[in-house]
Formats: structure tokens, C-alpha cells, sequence
């Protein structure tokens, strides 16, 4: 299943920097992992924010829930989530 994912990072401006760049290493990994596994099928910034814009495929709900929360800056973040489907005039069967 296919999810359309907005994330916002807002850190707390109190929050130590070492504790901050120590989680968003943590992030970074975590992210890289799930590209490689291609869960997280794509990734942009959104220009001028402090947020991105990504692309999940995943089993089901559960999946996609679990991934999220699994973050590591996922309590510094709002996040909105929407479920796709291809649409009936794609000319293509997936995104590869
Ligand atoms: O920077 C972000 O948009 C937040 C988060 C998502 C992946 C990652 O490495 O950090």
C-alpha cells in the first residue's frame, strides 16, 4: 500500500544541540535504512521548511504506523498522513 506522508520536525528551541544533532544522526540512519529496504519509496524537502514530503509502500496500516512512530525525532514532529492508489490513467503499473 502506497501512503503520501507529510512530516514537520519542530525541535524544541530548549533542546540541547548535542541531544538534537544525536537524534537527527539517529534519523538519518533510520531513513537510509528504509530507503534501502525501499519502504520509504522517496523523499523530498519541502523548500523553506524544516519538513518533507515522502512516499511509503508498505504491507498495510500497521506497517506504515509502526514505521512512523519508530522515528526518532518522532515526538518533535506533526505528521499527516494519506493513503493513494494509482490513479485509472497512469500509464505506468508502479514507479520504477
Ligand atoms: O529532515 C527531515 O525532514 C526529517 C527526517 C526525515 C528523514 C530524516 O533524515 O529526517
Amino acid at each position: 500500500m502506497l501512503f503520501h506522508v507529510r512530516m514537520d520536525v519542530k525541535i524544541p528551541h530548549d533542546l540541547p544541540s548535542a541531544e538534537a544533532a544525536e537524534i537527527i544522526a539517529r534519523e538519518k540512519t533510520y531513513s537510509h535504512e528504509l530507503q534501502r529496504s525501499r519502504k520509504w519509496r522517496h523523499i523530498w524537502r519541502i523548500a523553506g521548511e524544516y519538513a518533507n514530503y515522502s512516499i511509503f509502500d508498505v504491507t498495510d496500516n500497521t506497517e506504515l504506523h509502526e514505521i512512523l512512530s519508530g522515528l526518532p525525532l518522532f515526538k518533535f514532529m506533526d505528521i499527516e498522513v494519506t493513503p493513494l492508489l494509482r490513479h485509472p490513467s497512469a500509464i505506468r503499473e508502479d514507479d520504477t
